[in-house]
């Protein structure tokens, strides 16, 4: 007897442009286009096994081994619901000897590698996991692009983790949503020396979540018109440009100008909104003088903030230039040793990074742009770079066992 199965991989991606606001909540259009690195998933990612098969009794999920509810007419039985209607019309309904699979319920198991609900996108690297190992399961023809357009339908920017490298979503214009689809400005391969530095300040659940935040943004921010209509249009072509010329300076300049602007709407709202705190205004000071710096020396900006709905910073910056900025974030946040997550090997055995060092910064540096902070403030580093979008992985790495429940449950 045939097992219908299949297990992916998929990237988290971190927006320069970042969408906030939808015109439709229901298919989940958004009111501005955005646009995103996507991060290496040898780092970050997030593992789904599906498995289709006529003895389930219904659609189930299990995240992080704890079963999921699968709610009526929510987002993850938009996705699955989605994708069976495309397995049924493109694979079966064309060729009558291809196994009935779409009308079987079908068994998901997933894992994030990195904590869920934390303002670390993991509803973006999950829906478009969820997605692409439903394609491979279906054995769909589909392009990233048709997939990219059911991810949305489960969390808006998990669109953009159907493709490596750098990611436009474009907002569209359709009512249906058929144009809102996310599509590749440039590969990994095109700038494979942008890495990105995440600060994680905090890993609790956070207290006003992207959907309902955005939706009260759209209601009661004027300031966020204004962004919709003159600021994003024009951002969206100079970051474009920007990263096709691999220019990190302007690069650098429109992301922390967008990350400040959805954080003065977060402000504008009704009530206000805030995602980050002190440590994140810190590290916020921190990148501003690195720049200032570097500037008064001929050579441009050479690192960038970003905060999305929460207080973790992530700081984009070229390889050649990570270890000066982890040694500084260091110097003002110091780390246990266990908690620098060295992958990429940056510091060989460590031994030119001071993990508490008091004043590793570069020479003229204003130290008193900040304050000094304990072991704790921030929490971890996750140093990573650009990545590929979704991986198929092997049998031997599914997450479900013989019987169809997770491994972990067995
Ligand atoms: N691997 C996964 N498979 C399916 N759904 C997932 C997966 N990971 C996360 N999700 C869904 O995404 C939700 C978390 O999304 P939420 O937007 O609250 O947090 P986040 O993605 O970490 O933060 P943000 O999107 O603001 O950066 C989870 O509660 C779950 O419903
Ligand atoms: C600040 C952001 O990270 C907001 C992400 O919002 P979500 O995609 O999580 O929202 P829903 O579509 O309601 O699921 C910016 C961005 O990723 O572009």
């Amino acid at each position: 007897m045939s097992i219908y199965q299949a297990t992916a991989s998929a990237p988290v991606n971190i927006a320069v442009i970042k969408y906030w606001g939808k015109r439709d909540t229901k298919l989940i259009l958004p009111t501005n286009s955005s646009l995103s690195v996507t991060l290496d998933q040898d780092h970050l990612r997030s593992t789904t096994t599906s498995r289709a098969d006529a003895s389930f009794e219904r659609d189930q999920l299990w995240l992080n081994g704890k079963e999921d509810e699968i709610k009526p007419g929510g987002r993850l039985a938009t996705c699955i619901a989605e994708m069976k209607r495309l397995r049924k019309e493109t694979v079966e309904d064309k060729n009558p000897e291809e196994p009935k699979i779409s009308d079987y319920k079908v068994h998901i198991a997933s894992y994030n590698n990195f904590p869920t609900a934390a303002g670390l996108a993991s509803s973006a690297s999950g829906f478009a996991a969820l997605v692409a190992s439903l394609a491979h399961l279906y054995s769909l023809p589909a392009s990233p692009s048709v997939l990219s357009a059911i991810a949305r339908q489960g969390s808006g920017s998990a669109c953009r983790s159907l493709f490596g490298g750098f990611v436009a979503w474009d907002m569209g214009t359709q009512p249906n949503g058929s144009d809102s689809l996310a599509r590749q400005v440039a590969p990994q391969s095109h700038w494979p020396e942008m890495h990105a530095l995440i600060c994680v300040v905090s890993d609790a659940k956070k207290g006003t979540s992207s959907t309902s935040g955005m939706q009260r943004t759209v209601e009661t921010s004027a300031l966020l018109q204004h962004r919709i209509a003159h600021v994003v249009p024009e951002r969206m072509e100079s970051i474009s440009n920007a990263i096709l010329q691999k220019d990190f300076d302007t690069f650098a300049r429109i992301t922390m100008k967008d990350s400040n602007q959805f954080h003065a709407v977060a402000l504008d709202t009704e009530p206000p909104i805030f995602y980050m705190n002190d440590v994140s205004r810190a590290i916020i000071a921190l990148v501003v003088e690195y720049n200032r710096l570097s500037v008064e020396k001929g050579q441009g900006y050479k690192a960038a903030y970003t905060y999305d709905a929460g207080p973790n910073a992530v700081i984009y910056a070229l390889e050649e230039n990570v270890k000066e900025v982890v040694q500084l974030v260091v110097s003002y946040f110091p780390q246990k040793p266990e908690e620098f997550k060295d992958v990429l090997g940056l510091f060989g055995e460590r031994g030119s990074l001071d993990l508490n060092a008091q004043a590793k910064v570069p020479v003229g540096f204003n130290e008193a742009v900040a304050q000094r902070f304990e072991i704790g403030a921030v929490k971890g580093l996750i140093h990573t770079r650009v990545g590929d979008g979704p991986r198929r992985l092997s049998d031997e790495e599914g997450l479900l066992a013989a019987h169809g429940l997770p491994k972990t449950l067995a």
